[in-house]
């Protein structure tokens, strides 16, 4: 067995340990990056940037079916299915190349192509190609990210059923898919293949559907999501079976129905799993949960007091890219800075499901907030002006704000173009804006930023109930 002595040894090479890595390299530390690939990232291999890429097609698709609400006819258009597939996988092998070509540039002294796993806090065993290697380390980053779970439903089929990680690669789109799970993956993908002309069904046996959780927001994705998709919510799956030309699934529904129908894939988006099986995080001594986890802090990413640090989705703190990179930065500058290790801000959170109407979420949920302390103001979509010129006018943002001193604490947000409002609450949110400075800001006319300003005179009226402001936080005043 060979044995190799760096400073900083980082397990996964995703986005969360590249970020690490480039931490050690600025530093000039001795550093490795162990992974035994595909390379490319989780982000823009199989999931960020070919979803958004499906759908892309799926947005052309959805304008055209619309068309002749504009007076448009369009006659005699079809999705060729192949087609857009191979549009998602060119232009998605063109972002993921990029990195893998990053990757594989790496001096070999930096990058072993294989999996790793710990046989102490400060070392792990790499079975190499040709060798076993000892990697010891002053610290150490798991950055192993996460992957697909498959729930007990679909364990008879799992072989043969889709997930995000292989739907990317069919050659032609299904005439008809179940897909189980509602979450964000679920929504996106689903949704994306429905506007594309698949019959698509959701299976859950609960009821939510992405992340919201104000009542009002969740009760208005509903409705919408009602409206335009087949959604078996709260029904109980009692049979997954492959037969000729698909997958049998017999389910009752919420009212205790029994249905039997055949559909010709299946996606399975129930959730995704940290990456620790493998790990032997036994052998560390770190703290770990009841789920086998280990607990880290989300300021520091240490876990415990070891030299062990860990970010990206397989932290679970918030598994989305942007936060895997700034996770990668953290953990990587920490292991360098170990034992004087440092807690760092974080920034306002920020969630974006990219589905129409699109959802997001800044700051503190709904159900995060303390209810004494806050009070909410809310816009619709169904009438709001520009919404309406484009066709688009559906959905309801809700805003909270502190009665202490009437800043902007956090939405939910269902409706159209929520990915840029998201944005403009979010660096409102980081920056302490107060209700009244946001409502001071210029809004051009017609655009859907009037709706948000409308939310946002909703939620000033409910500071002035509540009463509880200063005169200066009111910033009463022309234009306000
Ligand atoms: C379908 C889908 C759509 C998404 N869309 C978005 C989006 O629109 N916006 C957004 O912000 N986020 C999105 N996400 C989430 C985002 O992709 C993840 O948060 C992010 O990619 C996590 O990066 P990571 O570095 O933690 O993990 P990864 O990029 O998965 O890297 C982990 C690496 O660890 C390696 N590894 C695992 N175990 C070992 C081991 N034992 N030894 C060595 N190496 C190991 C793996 O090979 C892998 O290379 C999406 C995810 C999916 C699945
Ligand atoms: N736009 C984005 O930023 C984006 C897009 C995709 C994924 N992501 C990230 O990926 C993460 C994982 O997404 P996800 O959708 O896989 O997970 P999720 O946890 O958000 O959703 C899982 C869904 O499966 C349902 N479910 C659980 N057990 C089930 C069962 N037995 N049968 C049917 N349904 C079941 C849950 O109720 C939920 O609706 C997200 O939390 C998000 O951070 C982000």
């Amino acid at each position: 067995m060979k044995t190799r002595q760096v400073d900083i040894a980082i397990i996964g090479a995703g986005t969360a340990g590249l970020n690490a890595s480039r931490e050690a390299h600025r530093a000039g530390k001795s550093w490795v990056i162990i992974d035994p690939g595909p390379y490319g990232t989780t982000c823009a291999r199989v999931g960020c940037m070919p979803s958004k890429l499906l759908i892309a097609a799926a947005e052309r698709a959805h304008t055209i079916a619309g068309a002749a609400e504009f007076g448009i006819q369009v006659n005699d258009w079809k999705v060729d299915g192949p087609a857009v597939l191979k549009r998602v996988r060119s232009e998605r092998d063109r972002f993921a190349g990029f990195v893998k070509e990053t990757v594989e540039s790496f001096d070999p002294e930096n990058l072993i192509r294989a999996r790793a796993r710990f046989s102490g806090p400060n070392t792990l065993i790499v079975d190499a190609k040709d060798d076993t290697i000892e990697v010891k380390a002053k610290a150490i980053v798991i950055a192993t990210g996460s992957s697909p779970w498959t729930p007990p439903q679909l364990e008879g089929v799992a072989d043969d059923v889709l997930t995000s990680d292989e739907i990317f690669e069919m050659e032609d789109l299904p005439a008809s898919m179940a897909v189980f799970g509602t979450g964000i993956i679920g929504v996106e993908i689903g949704q994306a293949f429905a506007q594309l002309g698949v019959a698509i069904e959701f299976f859950n046996p609960f009821e939510d559907i992405g992340r919201f959780s104000d009542p009002k927001v969740v009760a208005e994705t509903h409705r919408s999501f009602d409206e335009q998709l087949t959604m078996h919510l709260k029904s109980d799956v009692s049979a997954v079976e492959k037969v000729d030309g698909g997958f049998r699934i017999e389910w009752t529904d919420r009212d205790g129905e029994a249905h039997t129908r055949t559909f010709e894939a299946i996606l399975n988006a129930t959730g995704r799993r940290a990456n620790v099986s493998d790990l032997d995080l036994e052998k560390t001594g770190i703290p770990l949960n009841e789920h086998g986890l280990p607990i880290s802090s989300p300021r520091t990413l240490q876990c415990g007091d070891a030299p062990i640090f860990i970010a990206g989705d397989v932290s679970g703190h918030r598994p989305l890219l942007h936060e895997a990179s700034d996770e990668g930065r953290i953990a990587g500058a920490n292991a360098l800075r170990f034992p004087d290790v440092q807690a760092y801000i974080r920034k306002t959170t920020l969630e974006i499901a990219f589905t129409s109407p699109q959802m997001a979420i800044v700051g503190n949920r709904w159900a995060d907030l303390d209810h004494d302390e806050v009070v909410s103001g809310e816009v619709s979509f169904a009438n709001q002006g520009r919404s309406r010129v484009m066709g688009v006018n559906e959905g309801l943002v809700r805003l909270y704000a502190t009665k202490q001193d009437c800043r902007l604490v956090g939405a939910e947000m269902f409706g159209p173009r929520m990915e840029h409002m998201a944005h403009l609450l979010a660096w409102a949110i980081q920056q302490n804006t107060t209700v009244p400075e946001l409502i001071a800001m210029p809004v051009y006319h017609p655009v859907f930023e009037e709706g948000l300003r409308t939310g946002l005179r909703d939620l000033a009226k409910s500071l002035r109930i509540a009463g509880h402001c200063q005169p200066q936080d009111r910033g009463e005043g022309p234009g306000v």
